[in-house]
């Protein structure tokens, strides 16, 4: 009797699993309870939804095991995020994304709805004020690539093998620190800088290697039992609190000697004067969009010029070409200016190029569907959790012939100074539509300034085998290497 109840209980549940699984857009064969998760190799995961993305018309569903539709084609993804943008801003409000803040609907990256707006619509307006895109922030830019020059002219021979990483890393993370807080580290007193970088790299990694999370997503009130709730909830929840602290201690310390009749010299002087005139700013609201940008801000960045560097030393003809451009328009005797941009078609293809060909975004934020519509012909029930997968884009080899390999010239015109307007258009690394990248053009200017400045003063060789496979994680980094950087 109690079998019988069981075996009917069990299809019950079998055929119900499998109506709630027609409702979504096609996919491979979920499973029971574990979805698709027995389709996975957890170091490859992204490589899998672009192979599949073709055979599903780039609209497809993988449970893991709560149902993603994942958007693999430009189409799709502008159908989303653009065309019915509004739909589509949604954040999961699950983990792994709410343990990225201390509080629910913070800051920028996890929240959604009015908060959102309103942190989203002020930061911008802020970083715009700062001078985002004028001279105001190259300065300030530039005295961190000052700081870096100065690290690598008193820690490198020219000749043994060097690591980048660090002086890439505290460069970005310089800037990030004076945007928001106004003052740099020196290279020569990072303590502080490496504590907190520890602390955020220790919490993607625990993100990345930590499989209870899966299940506290897909069931959250497992979040409450013993083992999966401490793991996959309670440990990386501590992780915040930590690196939220020192956050809150840089804030606090401003706030402290802030004088309102003061101009704002930095971002959380601006905040805290809006903070006056406006009662959905709040301290909490601060704390968390900090967080962000560190969060948002110094890994992509960082990751991107390091592959940058990779790329630049297996293509030694390229790193020369952009160099002869570089010396041509800058020569030797003064510094890089944004103001040359226009005149260095082939170094600002080079980067678009380096952005494209790391590919190192495939999993960012859910966006969830706020209100159920139909994407590339499929029906998206509302409250779906989608993900945009621009890696796809950034891979298409109907735009993007061979792919993998390094071309600068794809994005520009036979005659190598117009840019192509189709290429252009979907090198989407900073994503598109109402969430789109909020350090866009921040993140630009670095790019620009860090590497031409590397480009004009150094050549970058290789001392060792180049590995381009990617380390897979919450950002695809390069496995760590070590070059010759010569001055020139
Ligand atoms: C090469 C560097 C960067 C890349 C490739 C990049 C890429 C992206 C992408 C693809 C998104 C959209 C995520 C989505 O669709 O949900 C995003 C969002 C965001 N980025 Fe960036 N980013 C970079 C640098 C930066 C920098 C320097 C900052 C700030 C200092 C920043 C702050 C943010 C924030 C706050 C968001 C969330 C926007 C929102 O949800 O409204 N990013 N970024």
């Amino acid at each position: 009797m109690v079998l019988l109840l069981c075996s009917i209980i069990i299809i019950v549940y079998v055929v119900f699993y499998y109506i709630n699984v027609r409702k979504y857009p096609p996919g491979p064969l979920p499973l029971p309870i574990i979805g698709n998760l027995y389709h996975l190799n957890p170091d490859s995961v992204h490589e899998y939804v672009h192979k599949i993305g073709k055979d599903y018309g780039h609209c497809l569903t993988l449970f893991l095991p709560k149902p993603i539709v994942f958007f693999t084609h430009y189409d799709t993804i502008k159908e989303a995020l653009v065309t019915q943008g509004e739909k589509f801003a949604g954040r999961s409000h699950l983990p792994p994304e709410t343990l990225f803040q201390k509080t629910e609907n913070t800051g920028l990256l996890i929240s959604d709805g009015d908060v959102w707006r309103e942190q989203r619509r002020t930061s911008l307006r802020i970083m715009r004020d700062m001078g985002m895109g004028n001279n105001l922030m190259e300065a300030q830019i530039n005295r961190c690539v000052d700081e870096m020059l100065y690290q690598l002219n008193e820690t490198n021979d020219g000749v043994s093998p060097f690591d980048m990483n660090m002086p890439i890393q505290l460069c970005i993370g310089n800037v990030i620190n004076e945007t928001l807080f106004g003052y740099h580290f020196k290279y020569s007193d990072t303590a502080k800088f490496d504590y907190f970088k520890d602390c955020l790299a220790k919490h993607l990694q625990n993100m990345k290697d930590n499989f209870y999370l899966y299940i506290v997503q897909a069931w959250p009130w497992t979040k409450h039992l013993p083992i999966i709730g401490d793991k996959g909830y309670k440990e990386p929840q501590a992780n915040v609190v930590q690196y939220h602290q020192f956050i809150e201690d840089e804030v606090d310390a401003i706030a402290k000697m802030h004088d309102a009749d003061h101009e704002p010299t930095n971002f959380v002087e601006s905040y805290l004067q809006e903070m006056k005139k406006n009662p959905e700013l709040t301290m909490e609201q601060l704390y968390a969009i900090a967080v962000d940008f560190w969060m948002a801000g110094m890994e992509t960045t960082s990751t991107t010029i390091r592959w940058g560097v990779l790329y630049l030393m297996k293509n030694p003809d390229k790193q020369e070409k952009i160099r002869a451009e570089l010396l041509s328009v800058v020569g030797r005797d003064r510094r890089l200016a944004m103001s040359d941009k226009p005149r260095l078609p082939y170094f600002v293809a080079a980067i678009a190029e380096i952005q494209r060909v790391a590919n190192m975004l495939p999993f960012l934020f859910f966006h969830r569907c706020t209100e159920a519509t139909v994407i590339g012909g499929h029906p998206i029930p509302k409250d779906t959790l989608t993900y945009p997968y621009v890696y796809s884009v950034l891979k298409d080899d109907e735009v993007f012939e061979e792919p993998d390999q390094f071309m600068p010239e794809r994005f520009l015109e036979a005659d190598e100074k117009t840019f192509n307007k189709k290429t252009l258009e979907r090198m989407v690394a900073f994503g598109l539509g109402k969430r789109q990248c909020v350090g866009e053009s921040l993140a630009r200017i670095e790019m620009f300034l860090v590497l031409g400045t590397l480009l004009l003063n150094f050549r970058l060789e290789p001392t060792e085998p180049i590995d381009l496979e990617p380390v897979f994680g919450q950002v695809l980094n390069p496995k760590p290497f070590k070059c010759r950087v010569a001055p020139l």
